[in-house]
């Protein structure tokens, strides 16, 4: 399991660097982020939130949380103007949720956890999730389309969340 950095910690913002070759090390790396994103039960990671910056996301959108997906080197074309809203929230921002409007749907492409080039249209929550990832391997947050109060908020939220997490794990 590998830790999670929360907002609003510096390193969120690094851009992430293109993967040269799907190799062992790379391979470890995406199991790891796999088991990450299911003990944290999300249903994305972006390799940036686990402090790694290099352009790899992980993902599982199905029921049992069997069939997870790998993105790298990801490049989102958005196909329509419409764009609709979504309720968000963020492994990295805990406790944290807002709407954010992003294009309905866009044409991904990638390579897979092998290396393989492959391209995907997305609608639904595909497409709200990868562009919410893209936006971590990008240096940017969710929370950045909200209003400043709101971010000054998000930032109060987490400091407690945390907080109260550290006393939980004390005892
Ligand atoms: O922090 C992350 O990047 C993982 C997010 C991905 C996500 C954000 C917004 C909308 C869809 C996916 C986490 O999975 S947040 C937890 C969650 C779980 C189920 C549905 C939506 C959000
Ligand atoms: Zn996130």
């Amino acid at each position: 399991i590998l830790p999670i950095l929360s907002y609003p910690d510096p390193r969120l913002r690094t851009i992430a660097e293109p993967v040269k070759t799907v190799d062992a090390d790379i391979k470890q790396l995406i199991a790891d982020m796999i088991e990450t994103m299911y003990d944290a039960k999300g249903i994305g990671l972006a390799a940036t939130q686990v402090d790694r910056h290099i352009q790899l996301i992980v993902m599982d959108l199905s029921e049992n949380n069997d069939s997870p997906r790998v993105f790298i080197n990801p490049k989102i074309t958005p196909l329509v103007e419409d764009k609709k809203p979504y309720e968000e929230g963020c492994l990295s921002v805990p406790d944290v949720y807002d709407s954010v409007e992003r294009p309905v749907k866009v044409k991904i492409e990638a390579l897979d956890g092998e290396g393989n080039a492959f391209e995907e249209i997305a609608e639904g929550l595909l497409a709200v999730c990868i562009q919410h990832e893209m936006d971590h391997l990008n240096g940017v947050l969710f929370v950045d389309y909200l209003s400043s109060l709101k971010q000054t908020r998000a930032r109060d939220k987490v400091r407690k969340y945390l907080k109260a997490r550290e006393k939980q794990l004390e005892k």
